[in-house]
Parts: structure tokens; C-alpha cells; sequence
């Protein structure tokens, strides 16, 4: 189809009403686009939509198709301040009667996003309790000519299925669902309770227990941190015990019952957990907290885009397979960025390619990028599984500038690598006490354009 202003528009499916699925919504009908969202919940959000009843879910997360979708636990905060968070025409402000802390609890952000969803009038695009089984190609013509999608979805608690064609389909289906877990000797043979944080809500089920936590990034150190509250023992195995913070140190320092372990050598039938020091302990529950795997379960390209060692390609920056650009793209494989913003470039960036406003470079082009990609990550001695993590603000630059859209502001920079530096030295306080150096950076975010000039307010 051809629009008034002479570009193309395409009839689009989004899956996933998450921040990724909402914000491509937008920026689809916004190019003229047609675009339909399925979600398998009942209500957008995707990670933030906290979901607490998890008994139906297999605690190690095995299944195809998961159950619940988020990983959310009761207590959690987010991990930066509510300035940085918000898309770029829709702060995250703090309002009355809600949670107004800089550093707000996870229904405070899902709050946000029903604002978001609810001004830009995003409902009705949205198909929910629709959850994606199948997307294959209808005909493969060469470098996606002709190129059609068929998705296949099941209402999630009945049993209609529903078979549609699309012209091009966006993957918004996060990443910190799928458990990735370790393979350790024993593992199957150990009889007691084994869980990945996926599952984890609240420390009562651990009261008195002996507990021992895998895995000391974020979610390890914040589910040790309120664990150890009620549980009897706490040992927290980290792959390194040279590279802890010193906030994690003081952490365990304060805490008599916490106790820092290397890494699991085995585990065997009788409860014994095996450390590599050679120390054992006996415990009543083991929580992996090691992350989460890219998983698409529904995806069938006949092999061109596939996860190998937790790495989604080939993928031209990280967003369009080159045999099926831009018909098929995805939203958010990378990490360890600003999430919502950088999520709205790249929704702008296949927007505009869809309909012609941007043209992507020749396949083979894009395949040598992928190619150098790889090439200078192993050189760097990145491992393949952290492929898509992309600590650098330069590349959110690179993806504003693919649909020339403004830069990340400094004091977003700034503020995030605050958040950083006083979570690394204050661990437990960092969300509360602001250093005064930070308040100067804060009223610099406050004056900027993002909060007083673009009139948008939730
Ligand atoms: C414990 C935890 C803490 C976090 N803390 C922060 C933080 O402080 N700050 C931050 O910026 N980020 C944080 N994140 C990352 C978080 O994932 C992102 O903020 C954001 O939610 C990613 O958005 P998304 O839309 O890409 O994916 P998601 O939020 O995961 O949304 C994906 C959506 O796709 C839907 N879906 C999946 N499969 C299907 C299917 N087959 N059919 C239909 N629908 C489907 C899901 O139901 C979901 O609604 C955290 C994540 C976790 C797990």
C-alpha cells in the first residue's frame, strides 16, 4: 500500500505489549503503518505487569512456552532513577498519590506505561490473551520480495486459534523470562528445592531455611539482601570472588548470616551443596539467579535466524536478519543500555524502513557489519553468550541517528552512570541517599526540554 504522502505502509504485527511492543505501536501508526499487537496477558506492561501467583510455573523454567511471562519480584526497585526511564516525549514524572520515590517500585513503572498506553491510545491496537504459537514466512522470495508472514495465535485460556497473514512482523518479546541455568554435577539428583529467580517473590517460603543463592548480579544480590532477613543461612556462590563490590562487601560484612562462596562443583543426593574450595554445606534450598536465555519459541525462519550461546543472528545491530529485512525485525535484544528510549530509536528506525523513508545497507553489507561485529567482540575476548551486552551510550547515538531523532541528553549519561557508581559503593542505600553531586545533575534533568518544554505530560 501506497499513503497520501507517497510511502509505503505496511500491514504490521507486533508481539508483546511490553515497553518495546508499545512504543513500536506507536511509532507504526505514526509512519501511517497498520499494526496489530498480540499479547499473551491480560493487560500491557510485559515485565512490569507483576504477576505473583507463579505455582503453575516449573521453578527451573523448562517449558516451551512459560507459563508467566514476568519476572518481577515483590519488593524490586528499579535500578535507576525514574528520570532516565521515561521515552523520550513522555517523562517518567513522579505524581501525587503514588509512588514518588526517584527510585520507584516496579508497579510505579507499570503505572507509567498505562499512562503512556492510555494518552497515545494504544488500547485499541492491542489483541490481549492472544499468545503467539507460530510465525513462518508465507513466500520466501529473494532478500524478502514478496515476502509474507502467517503468525498463528491461541487465546491463551481457550482453545481459538486464529491464523492471519502480515506484511511484516516486530519480535517485542523481552528477554528475562526463559532461566538460563548452570549444568552442574548432581543437579538432577539433588532432591531438595531448586528454583531460578524467575519464580522467586518473597523471602517468607525461605524463613529459616539454609539457602543457597547462585549468582551475584543484580538479582542475586537483591534477593540475598532480603533473604537473609528471615532465612538461617545465606551463602551466596559468585563465579568470582575477586570482582565483588564494595558494596556487596559491606552487605555481607553487616549481615552474620551471609556468607560469600566460589563457584558450585556438585551437588549430591543427600542435600550437600559442594563449593570449588572444597567447602560443603547442607541446604534446604538452592535459587539460580543466572540470568535469562533469548528464547523464541514461536519463530520458524527455516533456520536463518536462530540463538546460538544466547547469541540472536546474524542480525544487522542487533534489530534485522539481512535475508529478511525489514520484514522481520526485533526490539530490545540488546542490554545493559537505557532501555525505553533506546527502544523507541529502534521502533522509529523500522518504522521509517518499512515504509521507505530509510533505506537499509545491501545484504551484503549488512552481513560484513554483523561479521566485523562478532569479530571485534572476540578480539575484545567479549564470550558469544554476552554478545548483545552494549554497556555504551554511543551506540543508543547510533540508533537515534538511523532515524535522526535527537541523541541521548547528557545528563540521561550522567545520571545513569550515578546510579552505577553509587550502587557499586552503596548497594543497600543507593536508591534512597542521592549524593549532593547527583542533585546538580537532577535539576539539570529537571530544566531540560524532556520535562518542561514538550508539554507532554502523563
Ligand atoms: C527482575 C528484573 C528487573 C529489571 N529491572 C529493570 C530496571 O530497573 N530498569 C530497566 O530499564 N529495565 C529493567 N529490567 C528489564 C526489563 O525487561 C525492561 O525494562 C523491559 O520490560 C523490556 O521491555 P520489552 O517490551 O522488550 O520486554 P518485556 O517487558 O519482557 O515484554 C514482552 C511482552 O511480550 C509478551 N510475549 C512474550 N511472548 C509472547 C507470545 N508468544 N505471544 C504474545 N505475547 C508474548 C509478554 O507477555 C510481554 O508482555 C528488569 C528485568 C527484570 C526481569
Amino acid at each position: 500500500m501506497v499513503s497520501e504522502q507517497g510511502q509505503s505502509t505496511k500491514n504490521v504485527c507486533v508481539i508483546g505489549a511490553g515497553p518495546s511492543g508499545l512504543v513500536a505501536a506507536r511509532e507504526l501508526r505514526k509512519e501511517g503503518h497498520t499494526a496489530v499487537v498480540l499479547e499473551q496477558n491480560h493487560d500491557i506492561g510485559g515485565q512490569w505487569l507483576y504477576e505473583p501467583n507463579v505455582e503453575k510455573e516449573d521453578p527451573l523454567g523448562k517449558n516451551k512456552f512459560l507459563d508467566v511471562h514476568s519476572s518481577v519480584y515483590d519488593s524490586l526497585r528499579i535500578v535507576s532513577p525514574r528520570e532516565i526511564m521515561g521515552f523520550t516525549d513522555f517523562p517518567f514524572v513522579s505524581k501525587k498519590n503514588r509512588d514518588t520515590r526517584r527510585f520507584p517500585g516496579h508497579k510505579e513503572l507499570w503505572l507509567y506505561l498505562k499512562d503512556f498506553c492510555e494518552y497515545f491510545g494504544l488500547k485499541e491496537m492491542i489483541r490481549f490473551n492472544t499468545r503467539v504459537e507460530y510465525v513462518g514466512m508465507l513466500d520466501y522470495g529473494v532478500f524478502g520480495k514478496d515476502l509474507k508472514w502467517v503468525v498463528k495465535s491461541k487465546e491463551k485460556k481457550g482453545e481459538k486459534r486464529v491464523e492471519e497473514v502480515f506484511d511484516a512482523v516486530i519480535v517485542a518479546t523481552g528477554h528475562y523470562s526463559q532461566p538460563r541455568l548452570p549444568s552442574i554435577k548432581g543437579m538432577d539428583a539433588w532432591k531438595r528445592k531448586q528454583i531460578h529467580s524467575h519464580v522467586y517473590r518473597v523471602p517468607e517460603p525461605f524463613r529459616n531455611e539454609v539457602v543457597v543463592i547462585v549468582g551475584n548480579s543484580l538479582s542475586g544480590q537483591d534477593i540475598s539482601m532480603e533473604i537473609v532477613k528471615v532465612a538461617k543461612e545465606v551463602y551466596l556462590s559468585a563465579k568470582s570472588l575477586e570482582v565483588i563490590t564494595e558494596g556487596l562487601s559491606k552487605v555481607i560484612s553487616k549481615h552474620r548470616n551471609l556468607h560469600l562462596y566460589p563457584q558450585i562443583q556438585s551437588l549430591h543426593e543427600d542435600g550437600r551443596v559442594e563449593f570449588e574450595d572444597g567447602s560443603c554445606v547442607i541446604a534446604d534450598t538452592i535459587i539460580y539467579c543466572t540470568g535469562y536465555s533469548y528464547a523464541f519459541p514461536f519463530l520458524d525462519t527455516k533456520g536463518i535466524v536462530g540463538v546460538d550461546d544466547n547469541r540472536v543472528g546474524p542480525l544487522f545491530e542487533h534489530t534485522f536478519p539481512p535475508s529478511l529485512a525489514p520484514f522481520l525485525s526485533f526490539i530490545g535484544i540488546p542490554r545493559k543500555l537505557i532501555g525505553f528510549p533506546f527502544f523507541e530509536s529502534q521502533a522509529k528506525w523500522i518504522a521509517q524502513v518499512l515504509s521507505g523513508k530509510r533505506e537499509l545497507p545491501s545484504y551484503d553489507d549488512m552481513m560484513l557489519s554483523i561479521k566485523e561485529f562478532y569479530r571485534s567482540r572476540e578480539l575484545a575476548g567479549i564470550p558469544v553468550s554476552d554478545t548483545h551486552d552494549i554497556a555504551n551510550f554511543e551506540y543508543c547515538d547510533k540508533y537515534a541517528d538511523y532515524s535522526e531523532s535527537p541523541h541521548l541528553e547528557e545528563w540521561r549519561k550522567q545520571l545513569c552512570l550515578s546510579a552505577i557508581v553509587n550502587s557499586f559503593t552503596n548497594l543497600e542505600t543507593y536508591r534512597d541517599s542521592w549524593d549532593d553531586g547527583d542533585d546538580e545533575l537532577l535539576q539539570q534533568a529537571l530544566q531540560s526540554p524532556h520535562f518542561t518544554q514538550l508539554g507532554v505530560q502523563p
